[in-house]
């Protein structure tokens, strides 16, 4: 039975919802101004060179170099950006530049205006120019038929307003995956609306559709089912006719009488890959398949079920969108800001505040109270402090592991 198996360490569970991830989607055009956050699903090559031709860096005058300690040039002509100056820059002449503007034949470099005496159509260099000074030479950003991204890269700003002039009105992306969340439990009830004597506001499900979402997911909500296997069941099938790539379950994942949801997903044809981690919180977390669609139970829990769609859902999402990198947790170090305790049995993920000391050193400082139903330590914490199972104690100080947090979009 699943159930008697030794608890599944953090890492092979992370190999192997990855490796259930039937590599990256379809690939769909979308617009610069949608791409951002969106993984790149091909190579991006340049269509043009930029800059296509020789630019003035400055505001001044285009020279040749030489003639910078010759006395008085006389100004000939302008190029401005936009509007070049058509004629040739010869010896003894200047023509007045402005940032941006094309670089005028026979001209190399430009003396700027704050080092120019201008006399009427006359301008005089106050200093030694060097050639090429103040000139942005053709192609320094890139060159045409060059790679200027890479595919499964996820898309900062910067690299959209690249993309953009290299001259690609759209950007060919990875389709978003689209992510069913289901919560369960009778005591939960949505928020603002009338409630129980014994129920309590969901939750969860907002801190879920919020990693989704800026994981670059497309979410679907299905809302809260009872405590019932036929009503999870029909939820599970309703993500299922709607051909979701992942689904996610909220709570029932446990070992109580009414933990349900093992079961249905089990009866709607889940075929379970494992049950159970060795981490703290989120120990009971189910992974399995049905058909295509990646399962993954996440412990009703609030924190529990937070860390776990951090841990994992997370970088499903990534892998799913062919962002191979980004599907790996990405640890850093920094220093405890308080005394820890000697660990439990469990790898645990200790949440914590991020702050940088006066000697400049990252400081991760675990809060007190690491009870997983917690959600206002929760939303207090930027990270999480990894600590292997039976770690020692140690000090304010000491070197330790952490995961950031999904901060907003
Ligand atoms: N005898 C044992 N009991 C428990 C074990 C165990 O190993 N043996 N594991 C504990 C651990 S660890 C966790 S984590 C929880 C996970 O249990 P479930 O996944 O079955 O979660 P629920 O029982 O449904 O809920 C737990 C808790 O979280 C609240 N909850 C659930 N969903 C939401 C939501 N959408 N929004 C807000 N709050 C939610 C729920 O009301 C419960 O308070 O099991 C331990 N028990
Ligand atoms: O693992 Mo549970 O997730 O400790 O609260």
């Amino acid at each position: 039975m699943a159930d008697k198996k030794p608890l599944l360490s953090v890492e092979d569970a992370l190999a192997a919802i990855l490796a259930s991830a039937s590599g990256p989607l379809d690939v769909e055009d979308v617009p610069l101004a949608a791409a951002f956050g969106r993984t790149l699903a091909r190579d991006l090559p340049a269509l043009r060179t930029q800059p296509p031709k020789p630019l003035s860096a400055m505001d001044g005058y285009a020279l040749r170099a030489e003639d910078a300690g010759k006395g008085a040039l006389n100004v000939i002509g302008e190029s401005s950006a936009g509007a070049g100056f058509a004629g040739v820059c010869g010896p003894g002449e200047a023509v007045r530049i402005f940032t941006g503007a094309p670089m005028p034949e026979g001209a190399d470099s430009v003396l700027i205006q704050e080092e120019a005496a201008r006399d009427g159509e006359n301008v005089a260099a106050r200093t030694k120019v060097t050639p090429g000074k103040n000139v942005r030479r053709a192609g320094i950003d890139f060159r045409e038929g060059e790679t200027i991204l890479r595919a499964g890269r996820r898309l900062s700003p910067a690299d959209v307003a690249l993309a953009a002039s290299a001259d690609h009105p759209t950007l060919p992306v990875a389709r978003a995956p689209r992510i069913a969340v289901l919560s369960t439990g009778d005591e939960l009830a949505p928020p603002g609306e009338p409630r129980g004597p014994d129920q309590i506001v969901a939750s969860n499900a907002y801190a879920v559709l919020g990693l989704i979402a800026a994981c670059g997911g497309a979410a679907l909500d299905l809302g809260v089912a009872p405590d019932q296997p036929e009503a999870i069941e029909a939820a599970i099938r309703k993500a299922l006719d709607a051909g979701v790539d992942v689904l996610v379950t909220i709570g029932g994942a446990s070992v109580g009488d009414r933990d349900f949801v093992r079961g249905a997903l089990e009866a709607e044809g889940m075929a379970l890959e494992f049950w159970k981690i060795n981490m703290k919180p989120g120990k009971p977390l189910i992974h399995g398949q049905i058909g295509k669609t990646v399962v993954l139970g996440l412990p009703g829990n609030p924190v529990s079920a937070v860390v776990c769609g951090e841990l994992f859902l997370k970088p499903l999402i990534r892998a799913l969108c062919g962002d191979a990198a980004g599907a790996a947790h990405r640890i850093e170090p920094a220093r405890a800001g308080a005394d820890m305790k000697p660990n439990g049995p469990r790898r645990e993920y200790v949440r914590a505040t991020l702050a940088w000391t006066e000697a400049g050193q990252l400081e991760a400082t675990p809060h007190k109270d690491q009870d997983s139903s917690l959600n206002s330590v929760l939303a207090r914490s930027q990270a999480l402090i990894l600590r292997d199972a039976q770690a020692p104690a140690l000090a304010k100080g000491e070197p330790v592991r952490i995961l950031r947090l999904t901060e907003s979009l």
